[in-house]
């Protein structure tokens, strides 16, 4: 983060280099801006949208935050592989930490709805982030799915466990243990998406749930989310565990090398390096 910060509405807000954070109206709009890799974060990245996150919870003129993925191809496609590939971690952060785990938690318990829209992959961690989020609008060129198991990572946290609160167990099972990537019209039959429009209405679309929440009572809406979220907030303690397991395995041959294969383009042999 420099020191060069930039004013949104009276709210200071650092300049990102990763991300983009922008007001509109009572709406703030969070832009994951690494297109060159399909949107894929860095650990660096998640402590932007941390930060971002954390800017519009606590300004009282936002009413609700839309998370998206700059360009037409990529929402997120979760944790940066190559950078894995080449450091062996997510890279530099302020705690040293890929703080996923805190950006997961900070997408439902800020206090306000939470709009992802989902403009092309949005895979692996990024898949996570949309299904974290109150609600998801698609374009209809989005494409959907987990890939953990084929690259040497896993969420068992609200990844798996929300995941199969959102589309039930079987499809939550069939999502983790095939790798399947799913088009927008299979994930808005199975629940995972509130609505699919044409690519160049995504944002429109969003804007205008976001102008109707803003019409509502902030009050009303924020015990609205936390009722929602109580019967799932066990699983916090679940996706602690899962992140501190999950910083384990990345550190064995079986999780170095589904990384490595990626980066280098090549099948993974799971097989031979396996715990
Ligand atoms: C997204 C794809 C299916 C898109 O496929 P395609 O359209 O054919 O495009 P490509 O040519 O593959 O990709 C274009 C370009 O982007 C680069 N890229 C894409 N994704 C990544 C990425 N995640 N990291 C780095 N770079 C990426 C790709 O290499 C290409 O670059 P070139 O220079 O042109 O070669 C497909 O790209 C794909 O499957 N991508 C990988 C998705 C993935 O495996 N993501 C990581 C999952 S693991 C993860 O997210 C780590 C974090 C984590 O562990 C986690 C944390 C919390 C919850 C869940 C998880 C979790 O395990 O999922």
């Amino acid at each position: 983060m420099t020191t060069n910060d930039v004013q949104t509405m009276g709210l200071q807000v650092p300049e990102f280099t990763d991300i983009t954070y922008e007001r509109k109206a009572t709406t703030a709009v969070i832009t994951m801006n690494r297109p060159h890799r399909y949107n894929a974060f860095t650990a660096h990245t998640v402590d932007e949208l941390i930060t971002a996150f954390r800017a519009a919870g606590s300004d009282r003129g936002v009413q609700s935050i839309i998370l998206t993925g700059a360009g037409d191809k990529a929402f997120c496609t979760g944790g940066d592989v190559k950078q894995r590939a080449e450091t062996g971690d997510y890279g530099p952060s302020e705690t040293g930490m890929l703080e996923i785990g805190q950006l997961h938690k900070l997408i439902r318990d800020t206090p306000k709805p939470v709009i992802a829209a989902v403009n092309g992959a949005a895979i692996g961690g990024g898949h996570v982030l949309h299904v974290l989020c109150d609600m998801t609008i698609a374009a209809d060129t989005a494409r959907f799915g987990q890939s953990g198991p084929k690259v040497g990572s896993f969420d068992a946290g609200f990844g798996s466990a929300y995941l199969a609160r959102v589309v039930g167990e079987k499809r939550a099972r069939e999502i983790w243990f095939l790798n399947h990537i799913y088009d927008a019209e299979t994930a808005e039959r199975w629940g995972l998406v509130n609505k699919v429009v044409p690519l160049n209405e995504l944002m429109d679309a969003a804007l205008e749930w976001a102008a109707e929440i803003g019409e509502k009572s902030p009050t009303a809406i924020r015990f609205l989310k936390q009722s929602f979220n109580a019967d799932t907030d066990h699983q916090a303690g679940l996706s602690a565990m899962a992140m501190s397991a999950l910083d384990l395995y990345a550190t064995t041959p079986e999780g170095k090398e589904g990384a490595a294969a990626f980066a280098e383009k090549r099948t993974p042999d799971f097989a031979s390096k396996m715990l």
